[in-house]
């Protein structure tokens, strides 16, 4: 190599690859050309609406279902190539479903040392600190049906850890625990598997489960990923209209784009790359629309960051605990308007009160 080469910073080969991975059911393609790669400790979120999917693309990864086309490495071995892949038991993968799968005849001890080959001994002890590893120590004589749904949960966890997976794959994981344990369970699991160094593939329908864990979201839609990124990235960038509706509610303000301007009633917006005489969509998150006083008639100073403010009638006020939304009937076109604020905001129904949008916290797609 030529001494003046930057040389430049080695990047490991991925715990998990997928390239081009399809599937059809009935004639209707289900998956459509998926790929991803998850490096050793890091958490990406398969996440999308019901149907879209998600799991059988996890089911594939597992090789419980096969593929029509396309790759998956693990651990950089080539797993599956088209229809021809290796059984799941030969994957080095963990499994994890919302319904913990764990069998019921079988002490908790022996569900997590189900898949372990070998000296009694050694698997008794490997058992051993796995309970300790997900603090179930001295619950290993127990059953699963004495156990709560978090309890239960762990056992999972154990098991799915027991033959030292490289990838974990989990479908939906938490959904069946109630919500006072599920943020607790879910970040132990979590962590503890960054700490192994596994590579970490979750399917959910929650943004805000994927929000929460994820190191990248994979944003997936009739089969196909339409965005991925960080958390931060695809919430703040969001590649159109329903990727951005995904996330939050939102605001759509149409509008026709002239000379790369578009005219609203909260000012002009920039737009540019859209064709003259084109209709574009300007779409705000709630909590990016403020809210100003009327001053007899009259509204705030337009301002650069937040342009001319609109007029609106509050519709209603709902209190959500940590903010307020409030829905407003605009002056202009009969557009209805939600703001969202943070505390307890709650104007009475007709109170008039003025808009306006954050320039930086626009969207601006193609109508
Ligand atoms: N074995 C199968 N035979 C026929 N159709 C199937 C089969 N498995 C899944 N499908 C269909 O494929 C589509 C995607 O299903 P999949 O379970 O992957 O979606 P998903 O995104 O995980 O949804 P959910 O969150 O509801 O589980 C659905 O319309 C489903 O009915």
């Amino acid at each position: 190599m030529h001494s003046t080469e930057p040389t430049l910073p080695e990047t490991p080969e991925p715990l998990l690859r997928v390239n081009g991975l399809t599937r059809a059911f009935g004639g209707r393609p289900v998956v459509d050309d998926v790929a991803l790669q998850i490096a050793a400790g890091q958490v990406t979120c398969l996440l999308g609406p019901s149907g879209c999917g998600k799991s059988t693309t996890l089911r594939m990864i597992a090789g419980i279902e096969s593929a029509d086309a396309g790759q998956i490495w693990l651990d950089g071995a080539l797993v599956q190539d088209g229809p021809a892949g290796l059984a799941p038991e030969r994957r080095s993968i963990g499994l994890m479903f919302q319904d913990f799968a764990l069998f019921p005849h079988l002490s908790v001890a022996q569900n997590v040392g189900f898949g372990l080959k070998g000296d009694k001994a050694v698997v008794a002890s490997r058992v051993g600190s796995l309970l300790e590893r997900v603090n179930l120590s001295g619950y290993g004589e127990k059953r699963p049906h004495q156990l709560s749904g978090g309890e239960q949960q762990r056992v999972a966890l154990a098991r799915a850890l027991a033959p030292k997976p490289r990838v974990m794959l989990m479908d939906e994981p938490f959904s069946g625990l109630d919500n006072r344990l599920r943020d607790g369970i879910r970040d132990e699991t979590i962590a503890l598997l960054r700490a192994e160094g596994t590579a970490v593939l979750l399917v959910t329908h929650e943004p805000e489960e994927a929000m929460r864990v994820g190191d990248e979201i994979a944003l997936m839609r009739a089969g196909r990923i339409v965005q991925q990124g960080a958390p931060y990235n695809v919430y703040n960038a969001p590649v159109d209209r329903a990727a951005a509706a995904f996330f939050s509610d939102i605001n759509v303000i149409k509008g026709v784009s002239r000379g790369a301007l578009t005219e609203t009633p909260f000012g002009s917006f920039l737009t540019p790359g859209h064709a003259d005489g084109a209709g574009v969509e300007i779409v705000i998150r709630p909590q990016h629309l403020k809210i100003d006083l009327d001053r007899g008639g009259r509204g705030p100073a337009p301002t650069p960051l937040e342009g001319t403010p609109a007029r609106g009638t509050v519709v209603r006020s709902r209190y959500l605990g940590r903010e307020s939304l409030v829905e407003f009937a605009m002056d202009f076109e009969g557009q209805h308007l939600t703001a969202s604020v943070p505390g307890v905001f709650l104007p009475k129904p007709g109170t008039v009160l003025w808009l306006m949008m954050r320039r930086d916290r626009c969207f601006v797609f193609p109508g």
